[in-house]
């Protein structure tokens, strides 16, 4: 029996009030900068019981500018930017090197809240990336040592005995190094806080990078 989307669709909720409880957001008691907002924000998907609060959507565009987007990991945020790391040689690599510019997407559905950054992006020194790698799990490690992201795959038997390599190695040898992986590093110029409402008076708070320090505006829903 196939299924039919279209009724699926109909059938589907945002927000239903027994998965989501909608927080209210005064976006006048706003920090002055957007990292302590995102940081409350995403301690309070957490404990809210969000699953993976911590994906997010990449978005990146080749050199004709085409957009592209993935799902990616975030690995951290300070003063200096928002983290994520990838193989250089894959296709959002090769985009960052095209176009050093890119778009987060947070989606935390327990809260109905959205956040998005925007902003140049650069390649972390080495060090940092392999350091970054080496503290995380031996899966992780042998991911990143299996490579290739991106190419095209002759089978699913090739990636299995590449991937089996990469695993032992990854367990014998737990500080291998990877030149490929990279730490991106990106920059926020725009930072966006979306907190959905119930009568559908969502606030989005953005945050505007300037010379004269963080501009925080409203925007209509
Ligand atoms: C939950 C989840 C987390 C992921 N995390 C990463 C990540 O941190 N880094 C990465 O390179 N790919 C990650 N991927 C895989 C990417 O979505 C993507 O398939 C891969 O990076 C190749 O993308 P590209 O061809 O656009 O370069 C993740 C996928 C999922 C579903």
């Amino acid at each position: 029996m196939s299924t039919d989307l279209h009724e699926l669709l109909r059938s589907l909720r945002v927000w239903d009030p027994e998965v989501t409880r909608l927080p209210s957001f005064d976006p006048t008691t706003a920090p002055a900068a957007p990292l302590p907002l995102f940081t409350e924000w995403f301690a309070a998907a957490v404990a809210a019981g969000q699953t993976e609060p911590h994906t997010m959507s990449l978005a990146t565009s080749d050199e004709s500018g085409r957009p592209d987007v993935r799902i990616v990991m975030l690995h951290g945020a300070d003063e200096t930017g928002w983290f994520f790391a990838s193989h250089a040689g894959s296709r959002k690599g090769r985009h960052l090197i095209a176009r050093p510019c890119a778009a987060l997407g947070f989606y935390w559905p327990v809260l109905g809240r959205q956040v998005r950054v925007r902003g140049p992006v650069s390649a972390a020194p080495s060090e940092e990336a392999q350091g970054d790698l080496h503290a995380r799990s031996t899966g992780a490690l042998a991911a990143a040592l299996t490579g290739r992201q991106s190419e095209i795959l002759g089978s699913v038997e090739e990636l299995a005995r590449a991937s089996e390599s990469a695993w032992e190695r990854a367990r014998n040898e737990p500080e291998a190094p990877v030149p490929s992986w990279t730490l991106y590093r990106l920059r926020p110029q725009e930072v966006e806080f979306f907190q959905g409402d119930e009568a559908r008076r969502h606030v989005r708070l953005r945050y505007r990078s300037t010379e004269a320090g963080w501009a925080r505006e409203l925007l209509w829903p």
